[in-house]
């Protein structure tokens, strides 16, 4: 019998960040695991013109979640919506609601947070620091609270090599960054995120940095753990291999290497490209759970999970097999033929950005204009490169992080819960993982139809025609150019004719001979 399902049993349990990637994924967990669950409640905001009841049937009717209809038909009755924005002051929660969710609340995740590397300072301390001060404060007030388990991020602390489990401090106090948000204007807040942030890469490490702070500081009498997931990817085995849904880490990049539109980065090939499957992370927020509840350590445990220390694959390892994968099941309607170089130096970046990503883009956008269709595809070249001078910060380093906390939490598992709450990456293989991604973007993301493979395959050798013909041609220009021009060449080019007809009259010669 699974101890950590078991806990799970009976409890209400409040989510927030249920309808994001992490969230998805756990609550999919719990209700598998534990179907005899009481409730979850989940902190939903209205989105997209959808109602909450829209939003949780769509999540609900997603096959992430076909699994779990089996085992608990009444798995809609057991989810409860609760209209929340967490951007409002309390959350906008009606009193009921919060009378509800304060008495009846065993265990708190909090994932919700704004993952967006570039957002606004006022936007990103609101919710990735105010956001998780006010929900602590609200969770001081259930008397029934068992656990709060926050969801970090591993890069909360990128600016130092080697991370600890542990806090680090932040030059300045959260508090007073969460006050002078209230009457800075824009202007002011722009120009000193910059001092803010110090040698962090954007807003989104430095708050989720903060976060953890305030996590300490107002936690003090409550059970708290913090997780500190790496760089999350698709599912490695639960419910199923490869399940994603956002473009968010490396999944944008697979599609637009897949598509041929990314053919070259600026990554070390050598460093460590830290991802961690999200069923992994998933096992070990339920097993952290479990364990602060039961065993109430005296202090906030911080568990990484990175997959580096433990079984490390660096990101020439990850680029290769992306692109073998999508050689042999390639994505419809490709761009270019899927291609990945890693670049170095800004100057081979800049040389490649031109020739593999602006030229194409540029010709294709004229050949859309001649044939009287809108251009499109610069603009979106524009992004990619845009995301991935975004991304480059963490495909350019390693980090190490140390995990005692996180194997210590694995040795106090039942051999059944390791089993069924499995988060020891070691067991993992990536060349079968990846390839597992690859697929899963290909079929959850991209929603395209395997049937449609035999399709793909033929269109990338039409590209490679065209490549071909493409460069044949290219040749041919540029050397009458340079015959036109140079004397050089036009020797080069008669030294090179006149060889040629001497070898074939030869030829000729000698197979006459021989008849
Ligand atoms: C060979 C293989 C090598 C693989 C190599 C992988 C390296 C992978 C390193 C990751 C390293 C993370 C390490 C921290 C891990 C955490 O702790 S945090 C979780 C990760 N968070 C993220 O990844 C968020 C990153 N994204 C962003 O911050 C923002 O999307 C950006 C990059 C600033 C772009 O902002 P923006 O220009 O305003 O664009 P945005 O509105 O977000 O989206 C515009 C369009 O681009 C699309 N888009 C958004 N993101 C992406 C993307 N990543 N790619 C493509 N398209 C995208 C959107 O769908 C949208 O499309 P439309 O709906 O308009 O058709
Ligand atoms: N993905 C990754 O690579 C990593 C993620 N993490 C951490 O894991 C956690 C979950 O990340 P992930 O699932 O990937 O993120 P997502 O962006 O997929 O999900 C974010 C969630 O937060 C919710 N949210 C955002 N703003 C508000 C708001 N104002 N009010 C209510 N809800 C809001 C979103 O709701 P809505 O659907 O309405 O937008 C969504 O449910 C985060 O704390 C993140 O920092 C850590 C390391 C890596």
């Amino acid at each position: 019998m699974s101890m950590i399902a078991a806990f799970y049993g009976g409890k209400s349990i409040l989510i927030t960040g249920a309808t994001g990637f992490l969230g998805k994924v756990l609550m999919e967990k719990l209700f598998r695991t534990s179907p005899d669950l009481k409730i979850i409640y989940i902190l939903v905001r209205p989105k997209a013109g959808q109602t909450l009841q829209q939003r949780v049937f769509q999540i609900l009717n997603s096959k992430l979640f076909e699994k779990v209809k089996e085992i608990c038909p009444n798995v809609h009755e057991k989810i409860r919506p609760i209209s929340a924005d967490l951007n409002q002051h309390d959350f906008g929660i009606s009193k009921e609601d919060l009378e509800e969710l304060l008495s009846s609340t065993n265990i708190v995740f909090h994932c919700a947070a704004t993952v967006r590397f570039d957002d606004h300072l006022r936007h990103a301390v609101q919710l990735n620091v105010t956001a998780t001060q006010q929900l602590l404060s609200m969770a001081s007030q259930m008397p029934k609270l068992e656990a709060f388990i926050h969801l970090s991020t591993a890069f909360s602390n990128c600016n130092l090599k080697h991370i600890d489990e542990v806090i680090y401090p932040c030059s300045v106090e959260p508090k007073k960054i969460i006050d002078s948000m209230e009457w800075l204007d824009d202007a002011i807040i722009d120009e000193i995120t910059p001092k803010l942030i110090g040698d962090r890469p954007n807003t989104y490490t430095y708050t989720k940095a903060l976060g953890e702070i305030v996590v300490q500081q107002e936690g003090a009498n409550m059970n708290i753990a913090i997780i500190r997931p790496s760089i999350v990817g698709a599912t490695w085995q639960e419910p199923f291999p490869g399940w994603v849904d956002n473009l968010n880490g490396p999944s944008g990049l697979i599609i637009a290497t897949g598509k041929g539109f990314l053919r070259a980065i600026k990554a070390t090939p050598m460093a460590i490209a830290d991802l961690i499957p999200a069923d992994t992370v998933v096992n070990l927020t339920l097993a952290a759970g479990w364990y602060t509840a039961v065993h109430r350590p005296k202090s906030t445990l911080i568990y990484h999970c990175t997959s580096g220390n433990l079984n490390p694959c660096n990101w020439l390892k990850m680029g290769l097999q992306v692109l073998a994968t999508c050689e042999k099941v390639p994505f419809e309607k490709a761009f270019r033929r899927p291609k990945a170089d890693f670049t170095t130096t800004r100057f081979t970046t800049h040389y490649w950005n031109a020739v593999s990503h602006r030229a194409p883009a540029i010709i294709y956008d004229i050949y859309l204009r001649l044939t009287g269709r809108k251009p499109r595809v610069m603009k979106l070249m524009n992004r990619l490169l845009r995301t991935i001078s975004m991304l480059e910060y963490f495909i350019n380093r390693s980090w190490e992080w140390s995990t005692h906390n996180t194997e210590m939490l694995m040795s106090m598992l039942s051999p059944e819960d390791q089993r069924m709450f499995n988060f020891d990456v070691r067991q993992l293989n990536w060349l079968e993982y990846i390839e597992n991604y690859v697929l899963g973007v290909k079929k959850y993301l991209l929603k395209e139809d395997m049937a449609g493979v035999p399709e793909a395959r033929q269109h990338l050798r039409r590209l490679r025609n065209i490549h071909y013909l493409f460069n044949i041609a290219l040749f041919l220009i540029i050397w009458r150019l340079l015959i036109a021009r140079w004397q050089m060449a036009r020797n080069v080019w008669v030294f090179i004719v006149s060889f040629c007809s001497k070898f074939l009259s030869y030829f000729r010669a000698s197979s006459t001979l021989k008849l």
